[in-house]
């Protein structure tokens, strides 16, 4: 759908330089979702995966060291991403993905960020693989469905409670709440909608 170099805006690697790669498509369907127009992939042009990493490193001043490749989506684990990944890491990218784990795992991806999803729930081997669990809080109920998930991750996986943006406001001061009780949870808030980078 689109690539773009900036800031990594969530989670664990909030404030890292990171290339952005958002693959077209997803039928999860969640209700806020902030980029809604990445559902129907055939309304975007279609790139090769050769094409997708010279722009990647033409964009990133052709080096990719200390820079980060973020898979995302629409649900990047739609498509088969070995090609993708030998590439990006051949040309030198750490490769991390944003997932709601509702689709197989392929590709060699060094960091998986799991967002689950109620619409479309994550499978086994993806939680079972999750480096970062990364739930969004919508309402109250969600801080009992985040603990559901945090169980089945791996015991060194990182634990972040993210505002929905347009919750932001009325979320905030119980998730701060939530995270003073129950520390082993992090705060992550989406900081490029503060700072107005993509
Ligand atoms: C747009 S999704 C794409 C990747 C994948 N489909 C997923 O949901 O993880 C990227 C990240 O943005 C989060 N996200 C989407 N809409 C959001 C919103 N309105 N507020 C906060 N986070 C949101 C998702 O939960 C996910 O962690
Ligand atoms: N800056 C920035 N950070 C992000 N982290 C996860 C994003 C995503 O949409 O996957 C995202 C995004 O769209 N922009
Ligand atoms: S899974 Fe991700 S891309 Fe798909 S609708 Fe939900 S937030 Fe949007
Ligand atoms: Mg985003």
């Amino acid at each position: 759908m689109e690539s773009f170099y900036t800031i990594q805006g969530e989670g664990f690697y909030q404030g890292r330089a990171a290339y952005f790669i958002r693959l077209g498509g997803c039928d999860v369907g969640c209700v806020w979702c902030d980029v809604k127009d990445s559902w129907d992939a055939a309304a975007h042009p279609s790139y090769s995966v050769e094409e997708i990493i010279s722009k990647a490193l033409n964009e990133v001043g052709g080096n990719a060291k200390n820079i980060i490749a973020v898979i995302t989506g629409g649900e990047p684990l739609m498509y088969n991403l070995d090609a993708l990944t030998n590439g990006l890491h051949k040309a030198g990218f750490q490769i991390n993905i944003e997932t709601s784990g509702a689709y197989t795992l392929s590709g060699n991806i060094d960091w998986i960020c799991l967002s689950p999803k109620k619409f479309k729930e994550p499978l086994p081997e993806v939680i079972a693989k999750a480096q970062e669990l990364k739930i969004i809080i919508y309402n109250k109920s969600d801080f009992a469905w985040a603990e559901k998930y945090a169980a089945q991750t791996p015991s060194e996986c990182k634990l972040y409670l993210q505002p929905e943006w347009s919750k932001e406001k009325q979320m905030l001061p119980l998730m701060i709440d939530y995270i003073k009780q129950h520390p082993k949870w992090e705060l992550s808030v989406q900081i490029h909608k503060y700072i107005n980078v993509p």
